[in-house]
Order: C-alpha cells, then structure tokens, then sequence
C-alpha cells in the first residue's frame, strides 16, 4: 500500500465523528417558480455525508430527489441555508465558482451519455481540461485514462467505440470518466437502471470498492432494489422533507426488518 491509500485507508477507518463531512447540508430550503408560482419542494433538509460511505436516496416520484442531487452536484444554486461540498460554502457563488466545485464532483447517470463517435479511452478524457488538445496515445492524460479503464476490467475494451461495448461495459466507462479527476464525491443517479441484474451488481460492486478503499463518498439515488445491499446508509425523502436516515447495518443487525422492508416497498 503506498503512503496516499494508507492514509485515505486510516482517515475512512476513523469514527465518523472524526471525519470532515463531504458534503453538509443545513437548514435548506429550495423553491421552484417565481411570484404566485412559487412552490417550496425541499423543506429543512439537514444531512451530512461522510468519506467513504455509499448513501442511498430513495423516496417516491416527485419528492424532490433530483433536486437535492443537482443541488449537491454545484448544478444549481440554494436559496435558504447551507451547504457545503466539500468544505467549500455554495450559497451565493456565481456560475464560475459552481464550475469550479463541479470538477472535484464525479457524475454518473443513468444513461452513460457517451459519445458514439469517441473510443472510451477519448470519452474518459472528455472530463479532463486536456481534450481535444492532446488525445495522442502517448499523452500521461491518455495512459491514465487507459490504466483507469484496465482497473475497472476494460483493458482489452480500451479503443472501442462504445456500440461495440455491451451496456454494463458502457456504465464502466462512465464510470471511469466520472473517476478521471480523482472525485472525493460521486454523485449517481440511477446508475443502473438500464442494466440487467448481473452487469447491475458488477457496477454497484465496483463503486463499494472506490468508496471503500479510495474514501470517497457517493449519493445514488436509484430505485433499484437488487442493489439496496451496497448501501451503508438510506436516506429517504418524502414530499420534500427528509423522512427517515438509517445505517443499513443498523437495520439489519437489529433485526428491523419491517422497516427495511416498507423502504424497499418505496423503490
Ligand atoms: N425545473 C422545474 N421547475 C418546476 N418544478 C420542478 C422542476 N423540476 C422539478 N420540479 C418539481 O419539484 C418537485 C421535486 O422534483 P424532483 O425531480 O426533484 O423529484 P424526484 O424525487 O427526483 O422524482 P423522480 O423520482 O420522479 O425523478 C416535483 O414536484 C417536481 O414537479
């Protein structure tokens, strides 16, 4: 282990108390519309993600998932509170700023949106500052964009275009793009609804081991409940209000199986 994983690896191993959150939200309030079209659809929200943990958020259609998400990922601005991603306050920032926090975040959604026309290698450096400039084989930008892909099994998939590659092999490159910049927060959503249940759980496996053995946090919101399993924790909102935020362990050590259940029953 060299010196940078043994000290991500102490810094997940520490109590969470101990932790720096990654992302802090208090007291946040978010509004859609402007005047007498004005609705309120997140209500005091106060949450905070720690290195390491991979927190699902469930809820029913409409209860305002989307919005927390986009709201986290720096892609729109809060109106009411606070919110910190990682350590940096976003209310008041203009778009330059917000940019800027977006490229510490890893996106991933449901559709991969590739690009039909790139290889994945030349997809993945479509996140970095040095596309198109450099996207010779021979660039450090390439070579770790091609030792990222071999890491995540696609070592052999490396200059394909993605109609070549298979849908499970297409999310592993978004999710190698999402990698690219060393994100200490991955923000997900639906990553694997498009997937069927094998290529799902390879994906979910896969971001299990990055959080874990990288210290990275990530957000998924997915109603996907073959892969509830990853989750250490689930948040659930419900008509804009935070409802319920459980441990997954703590459920099922407990034995609260009928509260893993009714949440399950909600995806
Ligand atoms: N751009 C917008 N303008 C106005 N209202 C919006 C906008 N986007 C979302 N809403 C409203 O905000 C509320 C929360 O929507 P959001 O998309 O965050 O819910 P969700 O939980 O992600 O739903 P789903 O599971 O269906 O994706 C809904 O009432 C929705 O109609």
């Amino acid at each position: 282990m060299n010196s940078a994983t043994s000290e991500i690896q102490s810094r997940v191993n520490q109590p969470q108390s101990a932790l720096q959150p990654s992302v802090q939200v208090s007291n946040l309030n978010y509004y859609f519309g402007e005047g007498d079209l004005k609705k309120q659809v997140l209500f005091n929200i106060n949450l905070d993600l720690y290195p390491g943990q991979i927190v699902i958020m469930t809820g029913p259609s409409g209860s305002g998932k989307t919005t927390l998400l986009t709201l986290i990922g720096a892609l729109r601005t809060i109106h009411e509170g606070s919110l910190k991603v990682l350590g940096q306050e976003t209310i008041g920032m203009n778009k330059k700023q917000l940019v800027k926090v977006r490229k510490n975040i890893g996106f991933i959604f449901q559709a991969h949106n590739l690009f039909y026309s790139l290889t994945a290698r030349q997809n993945v450096l479509m996140s970095t500052d040095l596309f198109p400039k450099q996207f010779s084989p021979q660039t450090n930008a390439s070579k770790q964009a091609a030792e990222i892909l071999t890491s995540l099994g696609l070592g052999e998939r490396i200059d394909y275009k993605p109609h070549a590659l298979s849908g499970g092999q297409k999310q592993r490159v978004a999710i190698a793009r999402a990698l690219v910049n060393k994100p200490k927060l991955i923000l997900a959503d639906e990553p694997t609804a498009a997937l069927d249940r094998q290529s799902g759980r390879d994906v979910v496996t896969l971001m299990q081991k990055l959080a874990k053995e990288h210290g990275i946090t990530i957000l998924m919101v997915t109603h996907d409940n073959r892969i509830i399993d990853v989750a250490d924790r689930i948040i659930n909102l419900v008509d804009g209000n935070l409802d319920s935020d459980s441990e997954l362990n703590t459920l099922l050590v407990s034995g609260d199986r009928t509260a893993l259940n009714k949440r399950t029953l909600m995806l």
